[in-house]
């Protein structure tokens, strides 16, 4: 049959390649003392993979992630589908998965995945809620980099909040990166989350004496990045791509103006795109996730418990409030964070704090809002 002997020859060039995790459990480069194929599950054979991008059914994987070695050997992409035993499980960009078939990373080579790990953290996109699939954008990452500019367009604060209430949901760390610095008072920009626990990385654009475009503060970003696996998110325009292409030569990130309507000149994958971060030298110190068209996050399963671990200076507040209080508003739940602010408990930010956590409790029914 086509498929065992593809992955046969999967396993020739795996065990030629010589390193392989899973091979260690197994027994490596002992051909004889492995068991025979008919006799393993298919999942015994795969290897480990980590998803870069995924256009329709067509995933793009990483395998053998830093190894060396070229034609079949050392780090190489391999393009793979589901394997219908996933089931209706989704597979999200930054997964690690198990492939199996042809692993090779040739031209026209198909590979399975047919397992996919547990997840450090789970980024959701935006789910409908009578739809039982668990929709992931990107699995794994533990950075979340909300991309959002001084001016043109101007910040939206509903939609950052939306974002920072997505890392929180997520456990990933949320970043505040502010572009097009140039255009304006950042501080006055960043008013908004002056009382958020957020670290925040300012970029802008200058101009040199010999005409050139430099893009200032893609350094501090970097070195945020650096041993990290980080998202980035953030509306069109606000220099996203323009950030990516500086952090990720040859990147190639679209780059200009979009219609809207047409969505010409829009990169043509709607999907996420896991990007190397490379030091000087070119070795990889990071991922970088891009993520055109994403619009808004699921966050619906976003408990007030959990929000409230962000917001470590209101929550003894809630020790008086009624029991299930879902902290919305003092009226109708009796919640007793206003009077814990209003008692000056939470210092001069509690208000402003408060302000913050109500609207990010009420962005989880909100939608729409990355545009
Ligand atoms: N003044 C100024 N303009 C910038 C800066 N960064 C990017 N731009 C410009 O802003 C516009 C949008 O930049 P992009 O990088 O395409 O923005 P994007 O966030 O990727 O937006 P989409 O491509 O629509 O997803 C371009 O015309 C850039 O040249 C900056 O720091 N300052
Ligand atoms: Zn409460």
């Amino acid at each position: 049959m086509a498929g065992r002997s593809d992955r046969q020859m999967g396993d020739e060039r795996r065990r030629a390649s010589g390193y392989d995790e899973r091979d260690v459990r197994v027994r490596p480069n002992r051909r004889g003392s492995r068991p025979r194929t008919k006799d393993r599950p298919d999942h015994a054979d795969a290897v480990p993979a980590r998803v870069l991008t995924i256009d329709r059914g067509r995933i793009t994987t990483l395998v053998d992630e830093g190894a060396e070695g070229s034609g079949g050997r050392g780090e190489r992409e391999v393009v793979a589908m589901r394997a219908r035993e996933l089931g209706r499980a989704g597979i999200a960009v930054g997964d690690r998965v198990g492939v199996v078939g042809d692993t090779s990373g040739e031209v026209d080579a198909l590979a399975r995945i047919v397992r996919i790990e547990e997840r450090s953290s789970v980024l959701r996109r935006t789910a409908d809620d009578t739809d039982p699939v668990e929709r992931v954008l990107v699995g794994n990452a533990d950075q979340l980099l909300v991309v959002t500019a001084v001016a043109d367009p101007a910040p939206v604060q509903r939609m950052v909040d939306r974002c920072l209430a997505a890392a929180y949901d997520g456990g990933l760390q949320p970043v505040l990166v502010l572009t097009k610095a140039d255009l304006g008072d950042p501080a006055e920009a960043l008013a908004a989350w002056s009382a958020l626990d957020v670290p925040v990385l300012v970029v802008r654009r200058r101009v040199l004496e010999d005409g050139t475009r430099a893009l200032e503060g893609v350094d501090a970003v970097r070195e945020r990045l650096t041993g990290h696996e980080s998202v980035l998110v953030g509306p069109s325009g606000v220099g996203k791509s323009t950030l990516v292409n500086a952090l990720v030569p040859g990147a190639g990130r679209a780059t200009g103006t979009v219609n809207e309507n047409t969505g010409r000149g829009r990169h043509t994958s709607s999907s996420a795109v896991a990007l190397s971060l490379r030091d000087a030298s070119g070795r990889r110190v990071g991922w970088v996730v891009d993520t055109p068209g994403v619009r808004s996050f699921g966050l619906a399963h976003l408990t007030p418990e959990r929000l409230l671990r962000a917001f470590s200076d209101l929550e003894p507040g809630t020790a008086d409030c009624p029991r299930g209080c879902t902290h919305d508003d003092a009226e109708s739940t009796g919640c007793a964070l206003d009077a814990y602010v209003a008692s000056g408990a939470a210092g001069e930010a509690g208000p402003a704090r408060l302000d913050s956590l109500r609207r990010l409790l009420r962005s989880r029914s909100g939608e729409a809002d990355l545009r």
